[in-house]
């Protein structure tokens, strides 16, 4: 077997062990290039690709390895250069940065002219330690930061932060901005949205003087642009930016960009598409419980707000995707609380705030309710628990919403079955039973239980009991 065979064989066990997307981010970009005997060697995009890997995939890449190549497997990473990065012939040795030629100077600086001073539009509001971690975000938040402490030589040029509305990529562009500003005050930090830029471009062009304008954007150290997304369909925009971008680049000088959505689906011109695909892509995705009652806490702090961690956990449990929305509570509650001569925020208060953010709060305890507290708990899809997958850890988290369904609601044993794919009931008795024996055995399953059956009562709004 050569080492592409190796890494195909290698990736049949990964792609059966992590999830779809995961596996296209972490998994796809890598190429296998050297088998040494029992060594495979896998180039990796990126440093922090690698430590990604390592803290998150080192189980399944070892099983993986064991499959393909037996117990005396082992596994080197190379990190892809930026030689290879711009399209050039890869190179094996690595040629330290100091003896690299320099960069063409830039064509458009004359000599001798002083840089004009640049306003940063950045305001000092959010920075790295007021921007809570966790799974969601660590990548795009460690490497934002690791731009922010070495603007002038980063390995992540552009880096590029991508996700949904309202996760906080604003924030991260930002506290890069605010951190520079604050770590290298003669750095030249200029933040700016995408529409921002078009704007000024529109007018450059109405009074002749778009060469000023690229000029001067040229004088940038550190360029933060905003919601790349809108140079969709903006022919002329791109082109300007295009050209901005290279000679920036060329010249060392750290972009930092956020989208929508991930690159590969930004609907622009492919010379440009693939150049922002040079450096890194990060993306955010929602928080999960933990991470969201760790921000709203932090917020309310800074507002001075008191608030019981069962209110926190019931607002928590309805806000899921959207952190601007979970500080749009906070500030109703905030509103409420003073018409009503601070009157303390309840579980009363936070029920009536949140209508206006959530269409559904919960009335009852459902089995749908159920099965999406468990699902977000083992951070798996929904959908998998009536799925056929036998795979361990879906068939454990079946199993604890099948009991948990039976402890509370009235289902039958027949019902609950047709709730996980048309199970039979022997097979819903069987996961019962299996759940309350793991309860005596398994100090961990306990306690999964416990911190279950406490989620599904504060999203349901009532105070949290211990089971048993
Ligand atoms: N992990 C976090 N820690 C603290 N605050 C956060 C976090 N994530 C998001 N926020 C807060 O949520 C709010 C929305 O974040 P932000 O504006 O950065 O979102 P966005 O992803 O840029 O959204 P949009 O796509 O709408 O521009 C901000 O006030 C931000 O401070």
């Amino acid at each position: 077997m050569d080492h592409t065979a190796v890494w195909d064989n290698c990736l049949q066990t990964i792609r059966h062990s992590v999830d779809p997307q995961s596996y296209q981010t972490w998994f796809v970009p890598i190429r296998p290039v050297a088998l040494n005997s029992n060594e495979l060697t896998i180039q990796v995009p990126h440093r922090l690709f690698y430590e990604f890997l390592e803290e998150h995939y080192i189980d399944v890449l070892k099983l993986s390895l064991q499959h393909a190549l037996g117990t005396a497997g082992r596994l080197q990473y190379r990190i892809k250069t930026a030689r290879q990065e711009n399209g050039q012939a890869p190179s094996t040795s690595k040629t330290p940065r100091g003896h690299q030629s320099p960069p063409p100077s830039n064509p458009f600086v004359i000599p001798g002219m002083t840089r004009p001073r640049i306003e940063s539009n950045l305001d000092g509001k959010y920075t790295f330690d007021n921007f809570i971690e966790g799974d969601c975000n660590s990548l795009a938040r460690n490497a934002a930061k690791a731009v922010a402490d070495n603007p002038s030589n980063t390995a992540f040029n552009p880096l590029v932060i991508h996700g949904p509305v309202g996760l906080g990529k604003t924030h991260l562009l930002k506290a890069v901005g605010n951190r520079i500003t604050e770590k290298y005050p003669n750095k030249s930090v200029l933040y700016v949205t995408t529409d921002t830029f078009t704007s000024q471009l529109v007018s450059s062009i109405g009074n002749n003087s778009t060469n000023d304008l690229v000029n001067w954007y040229q004088n940038v150290d550190v360029l933060l642009v905003d919601d790349i997304q809108q140079l969709i369909n903006r022919k002329k925009t791109q082109d300007v930016f295009f050209n901005l971008f290279n000679v920036l680049r060329q010249n060392q000088k750290a972009i930092v960009m956020t989208c929508d959505r991930p690159i590969i689906e930004l609907d622009i011109e492919e010379r440009l598409r693939s150049r922002f695909q040079w450096g890194l892509t990060a993306d955010l995705s929602a928080p999960a419980l933990e991470t969201r009652m760790a921000i709203l806490a932090s917020k309310a702090s800074a507002n001075q707000v008191d608030m019981s961690p069962q209110v926190m956990e019931f607002i928590c449990y309805h806000i899921q995707n959207n952190i601007r929305q979970l500080e749009g509570v906070l500030n109703n509650l905030v509103l409420h609380r003073g018409v009503n001569n601070n009157k303390e925020i309840d579980l009363e208060l936070a029920r009536q705030v949140l209508k206006n953010f959530v269409t559904e709060i919960n009335k009852e305890i459902t089995p749908e309710v159920i099965q999406r507290t468990v699902a977000e708990y083992y951070n798996l899809d929904v959908e998998k628990l009536a799925s056929a997958t036998r795979r361990r850890h879906v068939v454990l988290a079946r199993q604890i919403s099948m009991f948990l369904v039976k402890q509370f609601t009235d289902q039958s044993l027949k019902g609950i079955g047709r709730l996980f794919g048309g199970r039979d009931h022997a097979t819903v008795i069987y996961s019962i039973k299996t759940v309350k024996d793991l309860m005596e055995t398994n100090d961990d399953i306990r306690k999964d239980l416990e911190d279950l059956e406490r989620r599904i009562r504060a999203g349901h709004g009532e105070g949290s009991t211990t089971m048993l």
